[in-house]
């Protein structure tokens, strides 16, 4: 069966500086990939890479079987891929219910798994602060209506960078039972974290990171049986 995601040879450029080394990857529909390694490994730019944002990339990037590998951000979020960066994009003018409808359309084939009720009942406390300005909102919330946004373009795949950096642990925790959902749901996930063990509790594979190469790759418990490994690469 054709992977939802097949990257190929994918390499990456900052002006002189080569940043993504022949990635290979693929990911089935509904899984649940966990991307790790040590700061300025490449992870954000493979996620990057993949939303098209990064101008300088070479390889194959396959989506459903179709090339995705030059076309442009707009071109693959319609495709089926969403993307939440690290450190949030919401309208700080617009209120949750206007940040949330303003994204919304179905995915492919016409799918609506993700209506404005379906991502508030998701989010509880959106859908108590759903009047509410997007500058009013914590760093969970902005965090929960970045996430909500991409819902809302019923996406094949989510991509989630620093899934939750800087978020009180209670916050974190309910980001992490929300992407479980989304999972169970169907969409696939890509999330980079630097909480191990959360990323292994949800993720059915964690791809690991080093200089721009995927070092590791396998079942959380299958890498954490190894001692010393994921020390070694990702420093826990
Ligand atoms: N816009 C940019 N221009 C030039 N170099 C960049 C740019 N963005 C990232 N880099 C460099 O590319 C390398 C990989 O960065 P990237 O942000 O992808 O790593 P990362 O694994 O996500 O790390 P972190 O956890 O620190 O975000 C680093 O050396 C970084 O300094």
């Amino acid at each position: 069966m054709t992977p939802l995601l097949a990257v190929a040879g994918l390499e990456a450029f900052y002006g002189a500086s080569q940043v993504l080394k022949g990635i290979e990857l693929e990911v089935g529909r509904g899984e649940a990939v966990g991307l790790v390694g040590r700061n300025g490994m490449g992870k954000s730019t493979l996620l990057r890479s993949l939303m098209g944002l990064v101008p300088d990339r070479r390889g194959s990037i396959r989506l459903d079987g179709r090339d995705i590998a030059r076309a442009p951000p707009e071109a693959i979020a319609r495709s089926g891929i969403a993307y939440v960066p690290e450190g949030r994009g919401i309208f700080g003018s617009l209120t949750v219910i206007e940040n949330l409808v303003m994204a919304a359309r179905p995915g492919c084939g016409g799918r609506r798994t993700w209506t404005l009720e379906r991502v508030l009942a998701l989010f509880p406390r959106l859908a108590e602060r759903r009047r509410h300005g997007g500058q009013q909102l914590s760093g969970g919330e902005q965090q929960m209506l970045t996430i909500g946004r991409a819902l809302m373009t019923n996406p094949e795949l989510i991509l989630v960078d620093e899934a939750t950096e800087g978020l009180a642990p209670l916050v974190a925790q309910e980001i992490w039972r929300t992407l479980d959902v989304i999972r169970g749901e169907g969409a696939a996930v890509i999330v980079v974290d630097k909480d191990m063990r959360a990323i292994a509790r949800l993720a059915d594979r964690i791809v690991v990171l080093a200089k721009g190469e995927i070092v590791l790759a396998g079942r959380p418990a299958a890498l954490a049986a190894t001692p010393g490994l994921l020390e070694r690469y990702v420093g826990i």
